[in-house]
């Protein structure tokens, strides 16, 4: 493994802790978001994930732990510091009586360099509406016009506190090629979600928050693969295969008929080597292909219900 330093890292947070009275909203996180990456902070409802999005952008105070965001204890809040900033917050103001583009028009007048208006509109799929008055708007819209407002500064970091929720199928298309279009000019996101296929389709790690703890942080890949799943390998009609696959290589987790063929299940941590065992067996047996045959890596999604399920027995 590579060791960062300060230099490759956005953020840096260690011990993180606020509480609300004897409340713990946020008990332990501890992460660290690199330059240019996409980082999702996934969590269920109440995980902790908008308080800690909160610290890190300086708008609320912590009761311990270590964080630096772009070099800087957020507590500082200094303006030259909030200005390589983009916050799209859960919960925005109302943009009063104002159009979509006397608002766009309005926040990019804080930057030195903000995506020219128009530009950016149309980025978020809201050219039509341009001259509408943010009244008028949809709930979904109006999201939209959220994450334009927090991004018109051409922020190095961007926070995006549940960017899609609210949004139509099409309309999250569009923040997610936001989001992608961010990655390109180089800029470090930090997304929350509840939805397991946008940290998927985005993000390059993801750290799984519950009950204020960080549970676990790691490539999707790696969270896949975390948690004890295992890689199942399904297939039909193959004869005498407990006898080939050692219980220290898999588990023949099922064995039933289904649509006329008696199908197998094998769940292992050494997928290639029972794989190369059931075709080598396969052949002996003189048939050329194995019937029915899968293989599914466990996903993101396995791995996040067994923790989060792990975490709610605990309490
Ligand atoms: N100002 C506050 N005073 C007391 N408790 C609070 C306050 N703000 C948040 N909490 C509590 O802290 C916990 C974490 O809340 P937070 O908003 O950070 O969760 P979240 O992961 O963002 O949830 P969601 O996905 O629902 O937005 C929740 O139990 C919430 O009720």
């Amino acid at each position: 493994m590579t060791t960062l330093t300060e230099d490759d890292l956005h953020i840096s947070v260690s011990g993180l802790r606020k509480m609300y009275g004897d409340f713990p909203a946020v008990e332990s996180v501890d992460m660290q978001v690199r330059k240019g990456e996409v980082f999702a902070l996934l969590g269920p409802n109440g995980a902790g994930k908008t308080t800690t999005v909160e610290i890190l952008v300086g708008v609320r105070d912590r009761t311990a732990g270590e964080v630096s965001v772009l070099g800087q204890d957020p507590r500082a809040d200094r303006r030259a510091w909030r200005n390589r900033l983009g916050v799209v917050p859960q919960n925005t103001g109302d943009y009063m009586d104002l159009t979509v583009g006397e608002v766009v028009d309005h926040f990019a007048s804080f930057y030195s360099d903000p995506i020219p208006s128009a530009e950016l509109i149309s980025m978020v799929g809201l050219t039509s509406k341009t001259k509408s008055k943010t009244t008028s708007l949809s709930g979904g819209q109006k999201r939209r016009l959220d994450v334009a407002v927090g991004v018109v500064g051409r922020p190095e970091l961007v926070f995006l506190d549940e960017p899609t929720t609210g949004l139509d199928p099409e309309a999250r298309r569009e923040a997610w090629d936001l989001v992608n279009y961010f990655r390109e000019l180089g800029a470090t996101t930090v997304l929350t979600t509840h939805y397991l296929d946008e940290a998927e389709a985005l993000a390059d790690r993801a750290g799984i928050i519950a009950a204020g703890k960080m549970l676990t942080v790691g490539t999707i890949e790696e969270l896949g693969r975390s948690a004890g799943a295992a890689t199942l390998i399904t297939f039909a009609d193959l004869p005498d295969v407990a006898q080939i696959i050692p219980a220290t290589l898999g588990t023949v987790e099922a064995a039933g008929r289904e649509d006329h063929r008696f199908s197998t299940s094998i769940a292992t941590d050494a997928p290639t080597e029972v794989l190369s065992r059931l075709i080598e067996h396969a052949r002996s047996l003189g048939m050329a292909e194995i019937p029915g045959l899968s293989v599914s890596r466990p996903t993101l999604e396995d791995t996040y219900l067994r923790l989060i399920q792990r975490e709610d027995a605990k309490r």
